[in-house]
């Protein structure tokens, strides 16, 4: 199976439960959710005009909405061909539940990779049972809400963005008779704003829940 493919690179994990960790992102091309503050907006279309040679996104995009088709055994000869070191492989996006990830992901555990997902929650998550889940639920598709509890039973993690108080009532009332055992709950502050960030330390000491600050962004790396 190919999978538009947005970049490809190696660096620290810099949000969630993993903070911290070296991490080879995999970052798929194409998302219709279309949340104001995304930091990504350039892999939402997923255009013709855009598309290039395999060996173009085996490094940071960042700005270009460009991508390639490949499949993962073809993403794990680049990562040995780059001489990537990390063992974690994150799929992010764009959303990368738009496609079904049990066979990549089972690909990259088979050669050795751990695996973890950053999704949005509003495609179902189809992935290996060893890869670890993040959820960052979205609300903004009607379509999404139908699936957003069968991603959060799944899920390993449930890192929701805020800004503001209402981001919080929002995620009360999702998690109002979702069995919260064994998963870990974060807040991200959205784009590092001072009143999202104490805003989101506030709640966290209150529910003993875990602060992700996006680190890669005060770090200034990918
Ligand atoms: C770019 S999204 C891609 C994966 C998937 N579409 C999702 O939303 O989870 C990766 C993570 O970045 C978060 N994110 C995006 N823009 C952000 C921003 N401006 N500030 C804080 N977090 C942001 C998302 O909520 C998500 O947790
Ligand atoms: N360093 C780093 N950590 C990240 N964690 C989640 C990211 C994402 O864009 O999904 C991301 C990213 O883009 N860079
Ligand atoms: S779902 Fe994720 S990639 Fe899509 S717009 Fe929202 S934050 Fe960006
Ligand atoms: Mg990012």
């Amino acid at each position: 199976m190919k999978y538009p493919v947005n970049e490809v690179f190696e660096t620290i994990q810099g949000e969630g439960f993993y903070t911290g960790v070296p991490a080879i992102f995999v970052r798929l091309q194409g998302c219709p959710v279309g949340c104001s503050w995304c930091d990504t907006k350039h892999t939402w279309e997923l255009l013709d005009v855009n598309k290039v040679q395999p060996e173009m996104v085996i490094q940071v995009d960042g700005t270009i909405g460009r991508w390639s088709e490949l499949t993962t055994s073809e993403l794990i000869s680049f990562l040995k061909q780059k001489e990537f070191t990390a063992s974690h492989v994150v799929i992010t996006g764009g959303e990368p539940c738009l496609h079904d990830l049990t066979a990549m992901t089972e690909e990259f555990n088979d050669a050795g990779y751990s695996t973890q997902i950053e999704t949005s929650g509003t495609f179902e998550v189809h992935c290996s049972e060893k890869t670890w889940v993040t959820v960052s639920p979205k609300l903004k598709m009607k379509a999404g809400l139908a699936v957003l509890p069968q991603a959060l039973k799944r899920a390993n993690e449930i890192k929701h963005p805020v800004a503001t108080a209402s981001h919080i009532d929002d995620l009360d009332e999702l998690l109002n008779g979702v069995d919260l055992k064994g998963k870990t709950i974060c807040l991200q502050p959205i784009s590092q704003k001072t009143r999202a960030t104490e805003l989101a330390m506030r709640v966290c000491i209150e529910r003993n829940w875990r602060l992700s600050i996006q680190t890669h962004k005060y770090l200034d790396i990918d």
